[in-house]
């Protein structure tokens, strides 16, 4: 930057001025104070040379009667008049002497010389009657009289005359002579002109214009003019010097010409040349200010449009930067928006954009689109148990899988947690869907790795067709998923179609859903208890509680139906919590009339709140006075699964406090023998399924016998469930089976009624409590 440099013209513009108008009135002052000094010393010069001409005239008329005197006193002239008083006549002596004195005056004029200018242009002696004794004027017959008044001045009183003679002042010194002291003659002198001019104009010359003019009380002497030519001197103030002489005053006058008159450097007009010159350099120097000021202001656009450039180019630069930043960010928010961070694949907004797009691409060209509604089977649970790090691998490597299956055209989204959408467009037929529903399966027939674990895990899908099965995205979607919970219903690992009928229970679905929600909010359910039976004794020992809900509008609705519900939608929470409080409350008044032991079910998903339905359970006990030693939880296999830690110190927990546990269903679904060993349990309950056809099906006998002989081995007690007829409960007697269930005991009936039979069935005494207490296994 250099603003710094910059002088505005106004500013420059009134700075020369007052620069100029300073700089003009100190050169008028210096030239008005040299000239008043030059002119000072200039009158002062000529003053003294005035003065000098008037010592001069003095001096040189003063030394002129002097040497008169001495004339007068000469010895020839003093023989001169001595003869003549003689008498001597002029042609014996006085003739000689008269020659004498003529030669002396002759002398003395020709001798008495000033600067080699003679002083007098005439020597004349006169006696007391005038007449003329010796005269130098009366040379070669040119006589030339003297004034009158010389003549008749027999005893002058004044020794200078000066007498006006052709327009000019002739200057005569009288001096008397005297011989015994008695006048006898006046010797003349008639003063040279020509000296007299030299002396009062001696140091005139024709360089410098002047004049000089000896003022007398008879007339002026002009001694020298060069002036009169160029100026009026009449107009002019001479330089006066008076000069006495003899009494008379005399007065040289001088003009002179003015020194800035004839010297160009100290005329007026040079000063005034030289002021005015001031002028064009001062514009000149306003105007090259100017041209600089403007050149600096020029040089400064430029270089504050090089530096604007420069900034410029830097926040274009900047803002190209921001721009691409942004554009950047705006594509990963873009990706953000419609990706799943986890698998990369396009999310639940992209993959329903995507089936839209599918399903207007199938109307323009008349085919069909093929939407797949996938859903890892179990994958809560595993998520909940195994954590989400293996859950979040288990995803990953599924979502990796499925891409191997798509074509160019497909779309693959993650819908949300373990949902996958698969969007076939052009798919021929139900035939080629069914092979795609195929493939997809079989891609889950290998065990996935995660962690070094080998882990299997099966898929369910529900598909539909468009234009056949529904008309937009969301139709297709929430028709794909009710074919979808239909798989999951059948017992997962498979796919099925939407139809009609699966979309009426997709509709009963959600209206058990509120009505649930209001059912347990209004407390409407109602517990009712299975006895369960030492079979050799026929005793009750115990009873199963469990849950019944009876909707005004759609009357009783199975435990099987709602409770899966509860359980998606979370609602088995307070559920649980309402039949185990209500159970054991109830269970606890029973003990009076025989000690009984309680079994409740409880569902995988009530122990993902780990600790929080531990205490739930001490609160109920306590609350309810119902010892521990007196109820059992009834778990499915499926919560084993996962086979956690947590899991195991839970059940742990719950053995430790008295609790006897039990494995619900055994048999149905991955009844292994390490769960057994695994974890704290106190009995097994075979599964109904397998009593059914226990009389024709070998390999279900063979297996009841099996989990007996196992059971005893482990030391387990075995609840054989589903025993409808006689000739079950003498298989399980005759095998070691300890206690039944079944509609043969008792069904399950509303706790007054399981009252009365425990007070009215006098077969059914049940055992003391210590018994059953002590038969279990530690
Ligand atoms: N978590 C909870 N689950 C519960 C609760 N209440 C019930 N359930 C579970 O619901 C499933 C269906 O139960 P439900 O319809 O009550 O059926 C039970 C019995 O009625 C039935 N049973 C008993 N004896 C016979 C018989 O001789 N024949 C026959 N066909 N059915 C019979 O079996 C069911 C009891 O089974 P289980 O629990 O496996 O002992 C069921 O899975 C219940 O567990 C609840 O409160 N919480």
């Amino acid at each position: 930057m250099v603003i710094s440099r910059r002088v505005s013209y106004p500013f420059a513009l009134l700075l020369g001025g007052m620069l100029m108008i300073s700089y003009l009135l100190l050169l008028l002052f210096v030239a008005y104070e040299g000239q008043s000094r030059l002119r000072a010393h200039q009158d002062n010069e000529l003053t003294l040379r005035v003065q000098s001409y008037a010592r001069d005239l003095q001096y040189v008329i003063g030394r002129s009667e002097k040497n008169l005197r001495d004339v007068a006193e000469d010895k020839v002239v003093y023989t001169y008049f001595a003869n003549r008083a003689l008498g001597m006549s002029m042609a014996y002596g006085l003739g000689a002497s008269q020659h004498k004195l003529s030669g002396l005056l002759q002398d003395n004029q020709e001798g008495h010389l000033r600067e080699g200018v003679p002083v007098y242009s005439r020597l004349a002696i006169l006696d007391v009657s005038g007449q003329v004794i010796a005269d130098t004027g009366q040379n070669e017959g040119r006589f030339v009289p003297l004034p009158q008044d010389i003549l008749l001045a027999s005893s002058p009183r004044r020794s200078l005359l000066i007498q006006p003679r052709d327009q000019t002042l002739l200057f005569y010194q009288l001096v008397p002579v005297y011989r015994h002291e008695q006048l006898q003659a006046i010797l003349v002198a008639e003063l040279n002109p020509a000296q007299l001019l030299r002396l009062i104009a001696r140091k005139e010359h024709q360089d410098q214009a002047s004049r000089v003019q000896l003022m007398t009380p008879n007339g002026a002497l002009l001694a020298w003019d060069s002036y009169s030519t160029t100026v009026d001197h009449q107009r002019e103030q001479p330089i006066r010097q008076e000069v006495e002489i003899d009494g008379q005053r005399l007065e040289i006058l001088g003009w002179f010409e003015s020194l800035g008159n004839r010297d160009l450097f100290t005329s007026n007009w040079f000063i005034a040349a030289i002021s005015l010159l001031a002028f064009p350099v001062i514009a000149g120097g306003i105007v090259l200010l100017r041209i600089n000021n403007n050149n600096l202001v020029l040089e400064t656009r430029v270089d504050l449009a090089a530096q604007q450039q420069q900034r410029l180019a830097q926040q274009n630069q900047l803002l190209q930067r921001e721009v691409e930043k942004r554009q950047r960010s705006q594509r990963q928010l873009a990706y953000q928006a419609n990706h799943d961070v986890l698998t990369g694949l396009p999310n639940r907004k992209a993959g329903q954009d995507a089936l839209e797009r599918a399903i207007r691409q199938a109307r323009l060209q008349d085919s069909q689109v093929l939407l797949m509604f996938i859903d890892l089977d179990n994958f809560k649970h595993i998520n909940d148990t195994k954590g989400h790090h293996y859950g979040d691998q288990l995803l990953v490597q599924s979502a990796g899988r499925l891409r191997t299956l798509m074509r160019e055209g497909d779309t693959l989204a993650r819908f949300g947690g373990d949902e996958f959408l698969i969007i076939l467009s052009d798919v021929a037929d139900r035939g080629a869907a069914r092979g795609r529903a195929e493939a997809l399966l079989r891609l889950f027939d290998q065990p996935f790795d995660v962690d070094g674990e080998a882990f299997h895990v099966s898929t369910s899908i529900g598909m539909t067709l468009y234009p056949e099965d529904g008309n937009d995205a969301n139709e297709l979607i929430q028709r794909s998923d009710a074919a979808l919970y239909r798989v999951k219903e059948r017992g997962r690992n498979g796919f099925s179609f939407y139809d009609a009928i699966i979309d009426q229970m997709a509709r009963r679905r959600l209206k058990l859903d509120a009505k649930l929600r209001a059912a347990i909010e209004q407390a409407q359910l109602e517990i009712h208890y299975q006895p369960i039976l030492a079979l050799e004794h026929q005793q009750i020992i115990g009873a199963e509680a469990l849950v019944r809900w009876h909707d005004p509008e759609l009357g009783p609705i199975s435990p099987a139906e709602f409770i899966p519900l509860a359980e998606s939608n979370g609602l088995i929470h307070r559920l649980g919590e309402q039949v185990l409080s209500t159970a054991c409350r109830q269970a606890a008044e029973w003990q009076a009339l025989c000690p009984l032991q309680l079994s409740v079910n409880v569902s995988s998903v009530q122990f993902h709140q780990g600790e929080r339905l531990l205490a739930e359970i001490r609160r109920v006990l306590a609350s309810s006075a119902l010892p521990p030693q007196c109820l059992t939880i009834e778990v499915t296999e499926s919560l084993l699964l996962g086979n956690h830690k947590d899991l195991n110190s839970q059940l742990q927990s719950l053995a430790d406090s008295g609790i006897s546990l039990a494995i619900d269903d055994f048999g149905t679904g991955y009844s292994a023998l390490s769960y057994l060993q695994a974890f704290p349990f106190d009995k097994l309950k075979i599964d109904r399924s397998f009593l059914r056809h226990l009389d024709r099906n070998q390999a279900d006998k063979s297996l009841v016998q099996a989990i007996l002989a196992m059971a005893q081995a482990l030391g387990l007690q075995v609840v054989a469930e589903g025993i409808e007829e006689a000739w079950q409960g003498e298989f399980l007697i005759q095998h070691g089976c300890q206690f039944g269930q079944g509609f043969y005991y008792g069904r399950p009936v509303p706790a007054e009624a399981f009252e009365a039979m425990l007070r009215d069935a006098p077969r059914l005494s049940p055992l003391p409590v210590a018994d059953a207490v002590a038969s279990r296994p530690h």
